[in-house]
């Protein structure tokens, strides 16, 4: 797997626009999200092929999924031609085995919690930790003293911001950073501004 050229992974989630994936990209993001999950952010397959022809190649394109059959991943994917698959419901082995396809990337998302994981349990190329609420820009307690660092790639996500994202970088080792909420404006809509300064503040 080929992701990132940065010493931090950046992946900004929930694009809908050609302009919020133009922004990510300029920003210097490394993967930028659409969401196929129900939410206020979900694209189409049409939608998300056309933004992803927007992206250059070192960028990581990511489908994002939650409780959804297996065909319609399946569909999705295919028709949107994004590159890499985010987890996010209780997608067992089997999806993996599925979607498992030369130069795709495939992402786990689990709520964190006090017992460790390790990248890879699923077959995954990289572990996220989020919030028990995806996309909702709910905070988990990542500074807890009883949370421990997954192994290997791992992204956080959850409630994170421009405003403190650097110390939740610092505080917890992550591998790369994953945010939706905190680069929006309202619920939705994303911020130029906001896109920006989070890549920058990440980065430190
Ligand atoms: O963004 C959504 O609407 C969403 C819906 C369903 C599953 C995942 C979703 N997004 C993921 O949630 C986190 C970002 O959360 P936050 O809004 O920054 O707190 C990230 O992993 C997104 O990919």
């Amino acid at each position: 797997m080929t992701v990132g050229m940065s010493d931090l992974f950046v992946k900004i989630c929930g694009l809908r626009t050609a302009r919020d994936v133009d922004v990510a990209v300029e920003a210097g993001a490394d993967a930028v999200g659409f969401v196929f999950a129900a939410s206020p952010r979900t694209v189409d397959a049409e939608t998300a092929r056309r933004l992803s022809g927007r992206v250059p190649d070192h960028v990581l394109t990511v489908g994002v999924f939650r409780g959804q059959s297996m065909e319609e991943v399946r569909r999705l994917t295919e028709e949107s031609g994004i590159r890499a698959v985010q987890f996010h419901g209780d997608e067992g082995p089997a999806y993996y085995e599925a979607l498992r396809a030369p130069g795709r990337t495939l992402i786990r998302a689990t709520a964190a919690g006090e017992l460790p994981v390790r990248c890879g349990e699923l077959d995954e190329d990289l572990l996220l930790l989020d919030a028990p609420d995806p996309g909702s820009g709910t905070p988990w307690n990542w500074a807890s003293p009883r949370f421990t660092a997954p192994e290997g790639r791992w992204l956080l996500a959850g409630g994170l911001h421009p405003d403190n994202v650097r110390q939740a970088v610092e505080a917890t080792g992550a591998w790369g950073v994953d945010v939706s909420s905190g680069v929006e404006s309202e619920r939705g809509v994303k911020s130029e501004q906001l896109i920006r300064a989070f890549v920058a503040a990440a980065r430190g």
